[in-house]
């Protein structure tokens, strides 16, 4: 659906040169809900504004539906920008207009017949739960109704793309939730692909299929939220999930005291309906092995269940080895720690 190739932007000229991004390559998928995580000054807006053309790439080919837009003229530009909606951090409303011309907007920009815009603003207003506020003002809403006003003007052009600047950064972390689920709602409802960038992997983890990791310009890791989130591979990610689960001394103390005393550490993951299975506790039963839980989360990435377990095992070296390959046979991930 999207293909970024060797996409490089740089800023300025000379001395002053800004390369904000160097050479990326993304296949976002039809009907997908594609994040981009990024600590500040990675690149995410410069990558997200490239997609619609918002800025232009100084290298490289954006496809959108197979066509290159960089080599479109301005008028079919604009044509096919009409069927990339977005929505911004900040909303970017129309203050002097009332929720219901600011979602009309788009539909009158393109001459639209009054009673069609009239059919599809109220049809937008109570998608997104806003039938009460049409009159109002956007002084007169919260952030998450801003947002909400924001996403029915987006989708008023029947996108096919929606692309979503840090679109829950400016909200409180209950308003985000119903923001994403909104999102989520849409994304099943009409098929439409989101693509979003955040610098919160909480908003990864409850929407998206999958994510990139982008770091000085470039993606350093990528692929199904479920195996970035739980297996990370590069220390930019480690840190946005460690950021989220405060992790620190005194559990690393706890692994590193296996080792001396011939206990062994090990993170289990669970994924899917093996999250709440005894799998865990009737292996170490059979074997003879005890275990002490030093660290453990369990949650959902997207709407699957999961579950991480940061274990001690202790025993005999042989029944603690034989307890791992027989998780790894009942298909949970195991990874020793020390
Ligand atoms: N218009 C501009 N002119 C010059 N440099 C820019 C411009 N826009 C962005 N940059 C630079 O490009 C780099 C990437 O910026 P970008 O805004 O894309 O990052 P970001 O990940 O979205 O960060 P943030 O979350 O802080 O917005 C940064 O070093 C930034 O200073």
């Amino acid at each position: 659906m999207i293909e970024l190739k060797g996409l490089t932007k740089v800023y300025g000229r000379g001395a002053a040169a800004q390369t904000a991004l160097s050479g990326v390559d993304l296949s976002i998928r039809q009907g997908e809900i594609f994040g981009v995580i990024g600590h500040s000054g990675a690149g995410k807006s410069t990558l997200i504004r490239c997609i619609n053309l918002l800025e232009r790439p100084t290298e490289g080919e954006v496809r959108v539906g197979g066509i290159d837009l960089t080599k479109l003229g301005r008028r079919e530009l604009q044509e096919r920008r009409r069927k990339i909606g977005m929505i911004f951090q900040h909303f970017n409303l129309l203050s002097s207009a009332t929720v219901y011309d600011n979602i009309a907007f788009p539909l009158r920009l393109t001459r639209t017949p009054g009673k069609a815009v009239e059919t599809k603003v109220n049809e937008l207003l109570s998608l997104v739960g806003l039938a009460e506020h049409a009159d109002k003002y956007p002084a007169q809403l919260s952030g998450g109704q801003k947002q909400r006003v924001g996403i029915a003007r987006a989708l008023a052009s029947e996108p096919d793309v929606l692309l979503c600047d840090e679109a829950t950064s400016a909200l409180d972390p209950q308003t985000t939730d119903s923001i994403l689920a909104l999102l989520l709602d849409i994304n099943k409802r009409f098929g439409l692909t989101i693509v979003l960038i955040t610098h919160e992997m909480h908003v990864i983890q409850s929407i998206c299929d999958r994510v990139a990791v982008i770091h000085g310009g470039g993606i350093v890791e990528q692929g199904e939220v479920a195996k970035v989130f739980l297996k990370p591979q590069h220390d930019v990610t480690r840190e946005f999930i460690r950021s989220e689960a405060r992790d620190g001394g005194p559990l690393q103390a706890a692994i590193a005291a296996g080792g001396a005393d011939g206990s062994k550490a090990a993170k289990i993951t669970f994924i899917g309906s093996r999250t709440y299975e005894s799998t865990l506790s009737r292996t170490a039963s059979r074997t003879g092995v005890h275990f002490a839980i030093l660290q453990g989360t369990i949650g959902t990435i997207k709407e699957e269940p999961y579950g991480q377990l940061t274990v001690r095992f202790e025993g005999p070296a042989e029944a603690i080895g034989e307890t791992m390959a027989e998780l790894t046979r009942q298909g949970l991930d195991v990874e020793v720690l020390n």
